[in-house]
């Protein structure tokens, strides 16, 4: 577990202080994945500098375990780190050594007998699906490849805490996905918290459990990320949503957003909606998915005017949230309304 309360680091002293990080507080649970995301320069690798100590907080504490990482000497450090693994988006590795000598890296400095360390990297390559690449050098690994190295050699002290910056950033969509799948794989095999700062929010939807938004070192938004997603009013859930052109809407309609805002949205909610209704609905886009064993979603419809308030009554009885969206600009509804204003 990582426990962050009251987090603050700032650079510099009196009129030129800049404050990084501003009182962050979180928590991230045993066998949790949590993300970052946030702006360039938002202070995302000095959150990671502080939770493996390689910055001292300015103030507030950092607890790994339930040990406060801020009190310990620089000795006591040294061992407690031993419980963080870390990765990063450039993989690191040495040029001159193998896949597995990289990975025999921290076993060497503990001083494990050159046996133990075999049977370890082994263990460790076969746990991140390298065992056939063992004695390739970096150069002749693929990107995604070079990362599972990297996280093989995260792991080889069997860390409690795996801290990702970036990891995943720059890698081509399927390497994504698989360092994805393998993270979450740990996560539930090894029982890791796994704090994982990036910017990219389709990386946060397929591997995170919950997500912090960081703005001028300030958290501005955070929770699950499946209450994100049904939150009508989330800031962030919206941005996870992944974003895709609906169809243009028939003559005659207005165009509504609907969203999942519970877990027991019945599966043929579009039938019973049009049922309730005594109306056609067009359904002009849809997105349903399972996020962490729940189902979200969220539809594009088009559907003739009816009395105020129903739509969204009826939705609202399914489990859903219904808003009516504003006529694409340019289209004749759009154009008609600009019209009226002027003549207004
Ligand atoms: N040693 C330092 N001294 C002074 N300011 C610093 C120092 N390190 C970082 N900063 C400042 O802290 C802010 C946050 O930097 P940080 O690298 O943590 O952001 P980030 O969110 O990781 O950005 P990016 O996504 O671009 O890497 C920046 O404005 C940066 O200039």
């Amino acid at each position: 577990m990582i426990g962050i309360e009251r987090l603050t680091k700032t650079y510099g002293h009196g009129a030129g202080t800049t404050v990084v990080l501003d009182g962050l507080d979180f928590t991230v649970g045993t066998g949790e994945i949590f993300a970052v995301v946030g702006p360039s320069g938002a202070g995302k690798t000095t959150l990671a500098q502080c939770v493996n100590l390689l910055e001292r907080p300015t103030s507030g504490s950092v607890t790994v375990n339930g040990v406060n990482l801020s009190r310990l000497t620089e000795r006591q450090l040294r061992v407690a780190r031993r419980r963080i693994g870390t990765i990063f988006q450039s993989d690191g590795l040495y040029s001159r050594r193998t896949a597995a000598q990289n990975v025999a890296l921290p076993l060497e400095y503990l001083g494990v007998t050159a046996a133990e360390s075999r049977n370890r990297v082994a263990e460790l390559l076969d746990r991140v699906g390298l065992s056939s690449r063992a004695s390739f050098y970096p150069h002749q690994l693929s990107g995604g490849q070079r990362q599972r190295v990297g996280i093989a050699r995260a792991l080889a002290l069997r860390p409690s805490v795996l801290l990702s910056d970036e990891a995943t950033s720059g890698l081509d969509p399927d390497s994504t996905a698989s360092i994805v799948e393998l993270l979450k794989e740990l996560r539930d095999d090894l029982d890791l918290s796994i704090l994982f700062i990036t910017h990219e929010m389709d990386t946060v939807l397929q591997v995170a459990d919950s997500v912090a938004r960081l703005e001028r070192g300030r958290i501005v938004e955070s929770g699950r990320i499946v209450d994100l997603l049904r939150d009508p009013h989330s800031v962030l859930g919206r941005s996870l949503r992944p974003r895709r052109d609906a169809e243009a809407a028939p003559a005659g309609t207005e165009r509504w957003f609907v969203g999942y805002t519970h877990s027991a949205v019945p599966a043929d909610w579009l039938i019973r909606l049009a049922a309730d209704l005594d109306s056609p609905i067009h359904l002009l886009g849809a997105s349903i998915e399972t996020v962490s064993g729940e189902t979200v979603g969220h539809a594009t419809l088009a559907v003739p005017a009816l009395e105020p308030g129903r739509i969204e009554a009826a939705a609202r009885a399914l489990g859903l949230d219904a808003r009516r969206l504003p006529a694409p600009a340019g289209s004749a509804p759009a154009l008609a309304a600009a019209a009226l204003e002027r003549v207004a």
